[in-house]
């Protein structure tokens, strides 16, 4: 695209922008709780529209050149960030569930599910890399210095004569086989010599022979024609990938190259502009600041002038009125106290209260508000032909530079203030941030995060969500859902400064689903995604390290004290409800994994908004736990339960295709998707990695693959986890069903957090409220 286009993309976001600034205002009007349906379906619309326009901003952050351009639209992508997250927050406080329904709404307004997609700014990782892969190497460059000793651990030396027996064995069977196959080919050749000696030749005239050529020949021509048909039809109606693929694949790849060189190009005006600003200031400084001076100087002085004289005859009024007042408020009083009593009788009379739903004001619309004036006024006319190649506006730089000098200027004349924020104790003022660092690397607190992209935890949308509801049965979140959840509570969030700043306030989230369902995997691309550091807090991971009271306390000071200095920042905990045993059992007594529960709770409480660091807990058991102190630590609780059809439809699709396979028709996805029903992504993808191996693969140009083969693989999956660590009296039955009922225990635990209770007691009372009406109803026919 080129730089026109880009512009006009900016031109038309902002038409789209100014509609949804005109649609905050009645929104902040209390609405009663009869019209919650309605309240929600506005929330959801202005929620989708926002979530558009980030998808609008980031692509026109990521590839505009002009720096004064960028630096207005980066204040806007991040305004408009914050807003989806706001209203993230209102509509799960309006529908009482992380995952409100909104395949309605979708639907409504002709968009896809692929709209509701939440877009990761590209420059979060982008305009890090620097800082990242720095960090990156000094972590590779301590865990070389520790490798040494664990690699010489795990190499298994293998005696010569037990290597040598190895090779022979193989090699026999090899031969073994060759004959086997050789034998078979002489067998099948004497059997048809036989044969043929047996009947004689079948004689055949002329014309016969011709005929039967022909048969053969049409018939293969029309079969070949057949299939050419039908698979033209299938890829025309999107069925089978086009065969021109690598067409496609080399014009996206010129598109992501012109795109990079766009990037350069925006390093080299930015440094321009950089220099530039430094001139203009110096420049400004010393031409307009001592003019500036004084004009402050006269202005003050006039302004103390004024004030003093306005406020004494002020205080003259104020003298006045209070006499008048005291008088006044005598005989008032008495009518007021009669009136509220009154009042507050026909409220009684009444019965209840209307209760009122109402959005809380936003700290990024002024912000966003603010940024639309400024396109409105300065970038909106200006014509491209003034700066063709996109370098700085000289005029609008003064005039900012100008403004700053200015403040510059007037802090020189005020003393600044204090701030009054209390400082939490530091323990080790004497350590640096880089040997605190190297510290927790060597006791494998700081790991190395794998590289997984968010986009990788594959999942379908929930397609059935409001004809569920309408049913009266909860919607359980998809794969999709969770995978929205991640990227709105922890990626954009971590990403920017901005954002957390603005967002309401997430510290920690604690993913809760059966082993297998990627928990850990979500972890890694949070990490991934913002290029935070990995703390592992883990239970089994602390045991031996630091230890005692204090011992507790000060490691999670250091793990808390660099993760906020390096943020961004994610500290994991797997297993978390062991930290929140009811009764900790025999096995888990010796690593004592609630010892740092007080320090932990007492670290999180001192994050504030700007401090990019994120809990994340995973758990498979949460019933274990004692639920109140969990969910105290753990502000948001995701509730994962296993893939839907559609999720697992997608999963063996992307599954197999990871393997390097492109699955044809005789593979029949939708069927595998059935009989995987209870099992996990995790489960599929051991089943795929087994049954693809190398040898299959080498096979598929003669034989395709078909869904029965992984029949096999799967069922052992899915017995080998449940074997492993799966609840005794389950294994008895066949693992969809033990699976089933680990899933159940699961939601009703769910049930019991804060927001599940909300939730339930909710959908009860409505159940409650639609059966009174049915009674009266049959009461009035009667
Ligand atoms: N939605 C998904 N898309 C792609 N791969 C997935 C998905 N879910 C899980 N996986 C894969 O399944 C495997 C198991 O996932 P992971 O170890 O993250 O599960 P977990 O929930 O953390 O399990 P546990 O509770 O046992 O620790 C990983 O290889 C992961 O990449």
């Amino acid at each position: 695209m080129s730089e026109g286009a880009y512009q006009r993309l900016w031109e038309s976001s902002h038409v789209i922008l100014q509609e949804l600034l005109d649609q905050e205002q009645p929104l902040l009007e209390p609405v009663p709780y009869r019209e919650r349906q309605s309240f929600q379906y506005r929330l959801a619309s202005l929620y989708l529209h926002y979530l558009g326009l980030l998808r609008r901003f980031d692509t026109v952050y990521d590839q505009m050149v002009q720096p004064q351009k960028r630096r207005l639209l980066r204040r806007l992508l991040d305004g408009v960030a914050g807003r989806v997250l706001e209203l993230k927050d209102e509509l799960v406080r309006a529908d009482l569930c992380e995952n409100p329904c909104l395949d309605r709404v979708l639907q409504n307004l002709k968009l896809t599910p692929a709209d509701l997609e939440v877009p990761i700014p590209k420059y979060f990782l982008l305009e890090q890399s620097t800082a990242v892969r720095e960090r990156g190497l000094i972590l590779a460059k301590i865990l070389s210095r520790l490798e040494p000793e664990s690699s010489q651990k795990s190499f298994i030396g293998m005696h010569r004569t037990e290597a040598i027996i190895l090779v022979q064995k193989a090699e026999r069977a090899r031969q073994g086989r060759l004959r086997a196959t050789f034998m078979r080919e002489i067998r099948r050749d004497e059997e048809q010599d036989r044969r043929i000696r047996e009947d004689g030749w079948h004689k055949f005239s002329q014309c016969q022979a011709a005929v039967t050529i022909q048969k053969v020949w049409k018939g293969y021509l029309q079969r070949k024609r057949t299939q050419q048909d039908r698979r033209t039809e299938m890829e025309f109606i999107g069925m089978l990938p086009s065969p021109n693929q690598v067409e496609h694949l080399s014009i996206i790849s010129q598109a992501c190259l012109w795109e990079d060189v766009r990037r350069l190009r925006q390093v080299e005006k930015e440094e321009e502009f950089q220099a530039a600003m430094v001139k203009a200031h110096d420049s400004l400084a010393e031409t307009e600041g001592p003019d500036m001076k004084e004009k402050m100087k006269e202005q003050i002085r006039q302004w103390f002038i004024e004030c003093q004289s306005v406020r004494m005859e002020l205080e003259m009024q104020v003298q006045e009125n209070k006499k008048k007042e005291q008088e006044k408020s005598k005989e008032k009083g008495k009518d007021e106290k009669k009136k509220n009593k009154k009042g507050k009788e026909e409220k009684a009379k009444k019965g209840e209260v209307d209760a009122v739903l109402q959005v809380l004001p936003s700290k990024c619309i002024p912000m966003i508000s603010a940024g639309h004036e400024e396109y409105l006024n300065t970038w909106k006319n200006q014509c491209e032909s003034i700066h063709p190649s996109q370098n700085y506006d000289s005029e609008t730089l003064r005039e900012e530079k100008r403004k700053e000098v200015e403040l510059e200027i007037r802090i020189q004349k005020t003393p600044g203030k204090k701030t009054g924020k209390k400082k939490e104790k530091d323990l080790t003022p004497n350590r640096s941030v880089e040997s605190l660092y190297e510290e927790l690397v060597i006791s494998g607190l700081l790991r190395k995060s794998e590289s997984v992209a968010l986009k990788d935890y594959v999942g379908d949308f929930q397609y059935l969500g409001s004809a569920l509801s309408l049913a009266k049965k909860l919607p359980t979140p998809s794969l999709f859902d969770i995978r929205q959840n991640v990227a709105l509570y922890a990626v954009l969030r971590l990403g920017s400064p901005d954002i957390h700043a603005m967002a309401p306030l997430i510290r920690s989230i604690l993913l809760v689903g059966p082993s297998g369902m990627g928990k850990k995997m979500l972890v890694k691309a949070v990490c991934t995604e913002t290029g935070a550091n990995l703390f592992d807090l883990s239970p089994g991971n602390l045991l031996g390290k630091y230890p005692g009271r204090n011992g507790a306390q000060m490691m999670v000071h250091i793990v808390f004290k660099v993760a906020r200095l390096l943020q961004p920042s994610v500290i994991w905990i797997g297993n978390a409800e062991k930290n929140f045993y009811k009764k900790i059992p025999k096995e888990d007594r010796e690593m004592d994994p609630k010892r740092i529960k007080k320090d932990l709770t007492k670290a999180l409480r001192l994050l504030t908004p700007g401090d990019r660091v994120m809990l994340i807990g995973t758990t498979s058991q949460p019933q274990l736990a004692e639920i109140r102190g969990l969910c105290r630590v753990y502000e948001r609780i995701l509730f994962m339960p296993r893939p839907d059809y559609a999720s697992r439809c997608v999963l063996w699709k992307r599954m197999i295709e990871a393997r390097g396979v492109q699955p044809t028709q005789h593979l029949d996805i939708s069927a595998l998707a059935k009989v995987s029903d209870g099992y996990t992504p995790g489960h599929i993808l051991q089943a795929i990695q087994s049954m693809l191996s190398e040898r299959r693969l080498l096979q598929l140009s003669k034989r395709p693959l078909v869904a029965c083969e992984f029949l096999g693989q799967l069922a052992e999956a899915g017995s080998s986890i449940q074997g492993g660590g799966g609840v005794p009296e389950e294994s008895v039955h066949p693992p969809r069903m033990a699976l089933g009922a680990q899933e159940r225990g699961l939601q009703d635990w769910y049930f019991k957090t804060p927001l599940g209770k909300k939730s339930v007691k909710h959908r009860m009372d409505q159940l409650e409220a639609e059966e009174a009406k049915l009674a009266k109803e049959k009461k009035k026919r009667k």
